[in-house]
Order: C-alpha cells, then sequence, then structure tokens
C-alpha cells in the first residue's frame, strides 16, 4: 500500500527542477525513484538547469553571494509553474527562504563527514609541512588551519569531477570534499580517510538531501511527506538554526553537526575566523522537539562569549 493524505488524489505527473551537475543530477535522479516507487501511476519529469553558482567557477562562493546562487533558477522554475519540486543538497540551501518556499522534506542523512583525497597520501596527519590541500571552503580552511598550521590551503572551485581533475593534475598535494558527494557518484574509493568530525566538523545540513516546493503547494507537501526522515530533519533543524543565528552569511566560516544520542539532539557548533587564529565552539543537547531551540541557544552563547565581534566584522567587511 502507498502512503497518501486522503485530502490528495495521488499524482499523476512531477517535475522535479534540478542543477545539472552529475551530482545534483543522481539526487535528482533519488528523488524521481523514490517517487515512482511510492506513487507507481505517476509520471516523474527531470527537468535540468543551470545557476549562477554553476556558471561562475573562477571566484570562492563567498564572494559571488553565498548560497543562493544554486537555487534562485530552481525557485525561478516553481514560481513559474515548469516545476512541481526542486531537489537540493542541503547544505546549499539558504538558511531563510523567501516565504513563498517552503521546505517539503529532508531525507535521510548519509555520510555527513568530509573527506580527504589524495594521490599520496593517506590522511592529514601524512602531509609534510608546506604541503598544498585544495578547498574554497572558508570552514574547511578555518578548521584545517588551526589544527594543521604548517599546511598551505589553496583556493578549489568547480564540480566534483573538476575538483578530481584538478588533484590528479597536480595542483594539489590533497583535496577536501564531502564524503557524500563522492559515495553517491561511485567514487568512495578516492577517499583516502574520512576526516572525524572533531578535525573538520560539517556544514549545516551536510550529506543530507532537501525537496523545496512553493509554500502554497499543500498537494505536493503531502505528496512529499513520506519521503521525510523525522531524525534527519531534526538535526538539519537544528543545524541550520545555529548558522542562521550567526548570519548564515557565506563570508562567515560556521560548521554545525547535530545526531541523535540516547534519544536526545545533540549538536555541535563552530564559528571561526576564516584564517583559523579563533574559532568559537560549543555543544547542546535537548528533545528533538525542541530542535530549532537548541541550535538558537548554542548559536547566542557562543556570539555573547565573543563571536559577535567576529561575525559583525566579517559581514561588515562584504560589498
Ligand atoms: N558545496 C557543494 C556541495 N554541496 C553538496 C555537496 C556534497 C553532498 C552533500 O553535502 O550532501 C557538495 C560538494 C562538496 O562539498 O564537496
Amino acid at each position: 500500500m502507498t502512503e497518501e493524505n486522503p485530502a490528495f488524489p495521488p499524482p499523476s505527473r512531477l517535475v522535479i527542477a534540478t542543477r545539472e551537475s552529475r551530482l545534483a543530477l543522481w539526487q535528482a535522479q533519488f528523488v524521481k525513484d523514490r517517487l515512482e516507487a511510492l506513487y507507481p501511476a505517476c509520471r516523474v519529469e527531470l527537468l535540468g538547469m543551470t545557476t549562477r553558482g554553476d556558471r561562475i567557477l573562477d571566484r570562492p562562493l563567498a564572494k559571488v553571494g553565498g548560497k543562493g546562487l544554486f537555487v534562485k533558477e530552481l525557485e525561478a522554475a516553481l514560481l513559474a509553474g515548469e516545476a512541481d519540486l526542486a531537489v537540493h543538497s542541503m547544505k546549499d540551501v539558504p538558511m531563510v527562504l523567501d516565504e513563498a518556499f517552503a521546505l517539503a522534506a529532508t531525507l535521510a542523512r548519509e555520510e555527513p563527514a568530509d573527506a580527504f583525497v589524495s594521490n599520496r597520501y593517506a590522511s592529514l596527519d601524512d602531509l609534510p609541512p608546506g604541503a598544498v590541500v585544495g578547498t574554497s571552503s572558508l570552514r574547511r580552511q578555518a578548521q584545517l588551519i588551526a589544527q594543521y598550521p604548517y599546511l598551505a590551503v589553496s583556493p578549489l572551485r568547480g564540480n566534483l569531477d573538476t575538483r578530481l581533475r584538478k588533484l590528479d593534475e597536480g595542483q594539489f598535494d590533497a583535496i577536501i570534499l564531502a564524503a557524500a558527494g563522492l559515495r553517491r557518484l561511485g567514487l568512495g574509493e578516492r577517499i583516502q580517510s574520512v576526516l572525524p568530525v572533531e578535525v573538520s566538523l560539517p556544514a549545516a545540513g551536510q550529506g543530507a538531501l532537501g525537496i523545496e516546493c512553493l509554500a502554497e503547494r499543500a498537494d505536493v507537501r503531502s505528496w512529499l511527506a513520506p519521503l521525510a526522515d523525522p531524525a534527519t530533519t531534526a538535526c538539519v533543524a537544528a543545524e541550520r538554526a545555529f548558522a542562521r543565528v550567526l548570519g548564515g552569511s557565506c563570508e562567515v566560516p560556521i560548521a554545525a553537526y547535530a545526531v541523535l544520542e540516547g534519544g536526545e539532539l545533540w549538536l555541535r557548533g563552530r564559528v571561526a575566523e576564516p584564517d583559523g587564529s579563533r574559532i568559537y565552539g560549543g555543544e547542546i543537547r535537548g528533545s528533538l522537539a525542541e530542535a530549532g531551540r537548541l541550535g538558537e541557544t548554542l548559536a547566542q552563547r557562543l556570539l555573547d562569549e565573543g563571536a559577535a565581534a567576529l561575525v559583525a566584522a566579517l559581514s561588515g567587511g562584504a560589498a
């Protein structure tokens, strides 16, 4: 039996807006397969589109306007009625959505961690002084320099295939990528080691897929509800609340990672100076039902401990 909301008959056709990178298409196809299993009579189509985030590849994301870059075009397709839903990596979804849109479902998280990828070295600890590590993520950069000050961090952008090619061409001794993306594309064998979350605390939402639709589409929301994973939904809600209170701007390195432990939600968060010279970190535990409040409370605590000045200085510097 398929689950369905009695208020809406099962869908007969659904269009998924997606970016056209190999990872985005894999993720959209994954959701398509889930929907077709749930609604056997439904025809699910993919509508591929290129976003500004995919086109601008020569500058760090923080310099070109951040996360919204990967979702704006998909949201325009939802508004125009060209698509019913958009599939995102939750990590790429802005912390605050325009009120016309809603997150209809957060799917079960796979591996949340960052991965160490190299053709010569097995782990960060193997790298010699001066070794060049590729990443354009301020979050990865800050945490890396703080713990491995003798390494050189160098910018690396592009989709997963491009980043791996740049590593293979010898531009870097190692690169850091999300383990989930590599595994989804069958590139898990490129992972030399997974970075412990204590070393590289993941980004809010990393490793989880999210589905967005128009807030007014009660039908779509009810059709997607069965795809949601309650534990991931609560964990990602706490992570995103933490990042939102800290400004969520791409200029500020922010890490947030929550798990369920002993029936409780355990959230760890960090906010850092991009050069790693200062990192404010903390953790909080509480009930799933108050996930958002836990994130807000931890963020406020770090702001009070001094992170407020750091956030103000970094955000104020942006043109
Ligand atoms: N920043 C781009 C991005 N957005 C989501 C993932 C990986 C998949 C995920 O986190 O779900 C990646 C690649 C990466 O960070 O290496």
